[in-house]
């Protein structure tokens, strides 16, 4: 078990991780009649790269839509940087510092790659088109240091060659780094993966998973996420959260994973109760 005290641990590759950014309490959710998440409680600790993970309708991606605000939990509380998250739109949950990607790219086709990767920052853009023509200098500060960061971030994932490429023109391996991209621009306290190597090749998982590496190392960014790939799970979190049918099966560092029996169960099938 790691030795998780209220100010953090300390990793096999001795990275520090801090305290608890968001905690997940009890949290129940249902469609209907189906208990899509029963009773699940963990947290996310500042700096860790958390994984969730378990086998098909486990309920993972409904886990990833309450903590992105998509889904609101018929039970349960949210708590974020040390305060209970009362109910809110995504779009509030993302000013609050959590960006995410999708399963399924959600990219504007038809647009560059660079003007993708300026919607991270919409967030920021306050002055509208009447306070532009009122405080010129302002609006110019304000776009100064958004293009600032989107230019940081195309050469960070190394996409500066596609910069003014159409995203229908690129292939699935590069939309998915510009959808990385654009989460990245808004700046996240709290980065949400949603199956980020999906679909992908060896190699292009291989570039992925470093990518989320150096993302994690070089600005610190929290990250949580669901992969359905155990060799990529499981090198690259720092702990992992099992669900099985709604429910928390296992909870702990890859290697407790890899060794716990109901954890061992779900994924070969063994009938339940
Ligand atoms: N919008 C919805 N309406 C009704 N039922 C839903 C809805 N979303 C999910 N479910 C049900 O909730 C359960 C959990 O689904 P969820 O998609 O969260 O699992 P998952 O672990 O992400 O699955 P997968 O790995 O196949 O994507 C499943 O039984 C699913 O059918």
């Amino acid at each position: 078990m790691l030795d998780a005290t209220d100010e953090g641990y300390v990793t096999s590759d001795g990275r520090k991780i801090g305290d608890v950014l968001m905690e997940m309490k009890n949290i129940t959710l249902r469609f209907g009649g189906v208990k899509a998440i029963t009773d699940i409680s963990f947290d996310i600790r500042q700096g860790e790269i958390r994984a969730i993970i378990g086998p098909n309708g486990a309920g993972k991606s409904s886990m990833l839509n309450v903590i992105s605000g998509f889904y609101v939990p018929q039970e349960g509380e949210v708590w974020y940087k040390g305060q209970k998250r009362p109910q809110m739109k995504p779009f509030q949950v993302a000013q609050l510092g959590i960006a995410r990607t999708f399963q399924n790219i959600a990219l504007f086709e038809g647009m560059t790659v660079l003007d993708n990767v300026m919607t991270g920052r919409l967030n920021y853009m306050k002055t509208n088109l009447f306070q532009q023509a009122l405080w010129k200098g302002k609006a110019e500060e304000e776009e100064t240091k958004n293009r600032e960061v989107v230019e940081k971030v195309i050469d960070f994932l190394e996409i500066q060659s596609i910069r003014k490429t159409p995203v229908s023109r690129l292939p699935y391996g590069l939309k998915k780094r510009v959808e990385l991209a654009r989460a990245l621009a808004a700046e996240p306290s709290l980065l949400l993966l949603d199956e980020p190597m999906a679909g992908m090749n060896v190699e292009e998982k291989e570039d992925m998973s470093r990518f989320v590496l150096d993302v994690n190392d070089e600005f610190g960014t929290t990250i949580a996420l669901i992969e359905h790939d155990m060799g990529v799970v499981m090198d690259l979190s720092d702990r992992v959260v099992v669900m099985d049918y709604g429910k928390k099966i296992g909870d702990g560092t890859p290697d407790e994973i890899r060794n716990n029996q109901a954890v061992i169960d779900a994924y070969l099938g063994v009938a339940h109760d």
